[in-house]
């Protein structure tokens, strides 16, 4: 059968709306992904056209893009599939439901929302509308993911008992962003280590404790955290979360996970990902090692009990060269002849449209409002604040 072509709109043009972008229009088959194509019908940019016009030739969209200056245009294109929300955490509920409004499906990135009562909004929107929305933390869609579920779910591991995960970084943050305005440290965009960085420490922890779980018996965890403050901003610099998923006696009682993040302290320290695993999941019978960054991790070790050692790299199809990251965080990571992994996420994202999926596989939407609540708490617990006007479920314009 021939593949279904998904026309995707681009929301915001800033650097993950490039990488993924260049991502998206890699030709599926590189990765064995028969069923869909994607393309790009438009791009928005809340600036300017011109600089979303800068945009699609950036990322060698096909010459019949149309490029607009407003994100209230964008979703009125009648040829756009679904939207890709690239804006920062702050403008995602916004923006989320200007999209679904207009009745597009949607993909927005990660943080989903700035607390659990706006992304319980969203989800009820989409919900009602019976469009497709999914959070796009694309680390769940990696085939290394894949493989670390399946670790747990077939027994390998043994009765899971506990899991450490960190996503941290070595910067200087006030070298690094001097005037306290970037998306990272700046409170009117929901910066902070928790939101930007902590989710992926976060979504170890889910992806191997609870999504692994039928539905019917999946518990949210109680949450114990402390908090550092970056005292220029007043954001989190430093979060650190005992999570305790509770666990019936006879199924091997509860479980434990230790989740941080840091902008200055990391166990990647010169950032080859060499100085030891970043995440470890450590069962009965064995341990899963996961080399950082957790985020985009190409590198497994299992160690069974029996004597068994399994190293694992897990490449990245694609381009080649150069397609790395556009976000200001170091150019192009990618080896030769590598893409970057974003396309799986859209991939599962095309392929649930094609099915008639109102949500991703590997991330319900219910698990992305249940992490939202952790990091809530983690918030209430500590005293983390946003400004009303990105906190607010109201309709507003940012
Ligand atoms: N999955 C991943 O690996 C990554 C995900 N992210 C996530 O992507 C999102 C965007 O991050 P990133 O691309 O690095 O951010 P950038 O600052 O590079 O880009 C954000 C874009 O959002 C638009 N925008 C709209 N309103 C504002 C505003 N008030 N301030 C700043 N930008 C605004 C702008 O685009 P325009 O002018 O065109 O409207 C801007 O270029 C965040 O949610 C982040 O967590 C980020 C990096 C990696
Ligand atoms: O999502 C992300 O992944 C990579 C990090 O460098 C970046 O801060 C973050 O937004």
């Amino acid at each position: 059968m021939a593949p279904k072509l998904i026309r995707w709109g681009i929301l915001a043009t800033g650097g993950i709306a490039e990488t993924f972008t260049r991502d998206l229009l890699v030709d599926p088959t590189t990765r064995n992904v028969h069923e869909i194509k994607h393309t790009v019908v438009a791009a928005a940019s809340s600036s300017s056209t011109s600089r979303a016009q800068e945009f699609l030739k950036s990322v060698n969209a096909p010459s019949s893009a149309v490029a607009y200056g407003s994100y209230e245009e964008l979703v009125k294109n009648q040829d756009v599939d679904i939207v890709y929300v690239a804006t920062p955490h702050s403008h995602h509920y916004q923006n989320v439901m200007l999209c679904l409004d207009a009745g597009k499906n949607v993909l927005c990135e990660k943080a989903f929302t700035v607390n659990a009562a706006q992304a319980r909004k969203l989800i009820e929107t989409a919900r009602e509308k019976n469009l497709f929305l999914m959070e796009a933390v694309w680390t769940r869609y990696f085939p290394l993911s894949i493989y670390a579920r399946e670790a747990i779910t077939s027994g390998r591991l043994g009765t899971v008992t506990r899991v450490y995960s960190d996503n941290s970084s070595a910067q200087d943050p006030e070298k690094q962003w001097p005037d306290g305005k970037h998306r990272m440290i700046n409170p009117d965009l929901a910066g902070g280590a928790l939101l930007d960085m902590g989710i992926y420490s976060l979504t170890w922890v889910f992806q191997t404790l609870y999504t692994t779980q039928p539905p019917h018996s999946r518990k949210a965890p109680r949450v114990v955290s402390s908090v550092k403050k970056y005292l220029p901003t007043g954001v989190d610099e430093m979060t650190t979360m005992l999570l305790t998923f509770p666990r019936d006696a006879d199924l091997g009682g509860d479980i434990h996970a230790i989740a941080t993040t840091s902008f200055r302290t990391t166990n990647n320290v010169d950032g080859t990902g060499t100085a030891g695993p970043a995440v470890r999941i450590q069962g009965t019978e064995g341990e899963l090692q996961v080399w950082p960054p957790i985020y985009r991790p190409t590198r497994t070790r299992l160690i069974l009990k029996d004597g068994t050692t399994e190293d694992k790299s897990w490449p990245q199809p694609g381009p080649g060269a150069g397609s790395g990251w556009h976000n200001g965080f170091g150019g192009g990571n990618n080896a030769e002849g590598e893409g970057h992994g974003m396309f799986w996420e859209a991939d599962e994202a095309a392929l649930a449209l094609v099915e008639g999926r109102k949500e991703g596989r590997f991330e319900s939407l219910d698990e992305s409002l249940v992490i939202m609540e952790v990091m809530d708490e983690v918030r209430r617990q500590n005293g983390l604040d946003y400004p009303e006007k990105i906190e607010t479920t109201d309709r507003i314009p940012l």
